[in-house]
């Protein structure tokens, strides 16, 4: 059987970066991803506004909608304070079976949940199963005409408060117009757009944050 893509990506952090070295796993794919074959993963330049964003909320509990090999799970879960923790939902189970052994190798394991299944099955799930109350931050980068319907599913489950904090990839490229509109056509949500570029390579792509207002 010929290797995955997503595999040959985990093969080559298991090869070239520091076991329990964050940092070095997001290096190492990035290194991958630019010279080798490009992914889906949320790249550098994006993942520096994600950082940013997560450092803004500073989250007990975090939420993340697609999951991939787990570049942003490890990228968000590094800068989470001690106790605090991020549920991840994946989809695929190639792709969680990529993630939970990236997720393992940076050393981030305690600090991360991933749940596999679409989003609208699990989102519901969240406060009885998972324990949750409400949800400090939530990364979107699944399905891109499932962010609109999944940030309704969100409100209606209870699940933000004021305050919560929504970022959504691919805004731009491969876009997410439903959602966008929704957002900002919203009375309870105040949005802020981040021009950035699609992961790896020159095309224009954006992020957008959608904080909660009750
Ligand atoms: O499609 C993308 N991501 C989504 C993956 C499936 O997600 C499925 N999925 C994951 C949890 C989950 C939970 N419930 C339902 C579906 C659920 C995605 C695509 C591109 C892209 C850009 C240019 C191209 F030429 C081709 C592709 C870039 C990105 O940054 C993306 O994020
Ligand atoms: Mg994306």
């Amino acid at each position: 059987m010929s290797q995955s893509k997503e595999q040959r990506i985990l093969n080559f952090v298991l090869q070239n970066a520091v076991r329990g070295d964050p940092c070095s796993v997001l290096d190492t794919i990035d290194k991958y991803c630019s010279q080798k074959e490009w992914a889906m993963n949320v790249g550098d330049e994006k993942g520096k506004i994600l950082d940013k964003t997560v450092e803004e909320a500073n989250p007990s509990v975090a939420l993340e909608l697609g999951t991939y090999c787990g570049y942003s799970a490890v990228r968000i879960s590094r800068l989470l304070k001690a106790g605090a923790r991020l549920l991840t939902v994946e989809f695929n189970p190639e792709f969680a079976a990529i993630a939970k052994q990236m997720i393992e190798f940076a050393g981030v394991q305690d600090k991360v949940k991933l749940l596999e299944g679409p989003s609208q099955e699990i989102i519901p799930q969240l406060k009885k199963k998972y324990e949750v109350d409400t949800l400090d931050f939530v990364f979107l980068d699944h399905w891109k005409d499932r962010y609109k319907p999944d940030t309704i599913l969100l409100q209606e489950c209870n699940l933000l408060r004021k305050g919560s904090i929504l970022l959504a990839d691919n805004i731009i490229f491969p876009g997410a117009p439903d959602f966008l509109n929704y957002v900002r056509k919203s009375p309870h949500f105040q949005c802020t757009n981040y021009p950035s570029h699609l992961e790896y390579m020159k095309v224009e792509d954006a992020m957008e944050k959608a904080v909660f207002l009750g």
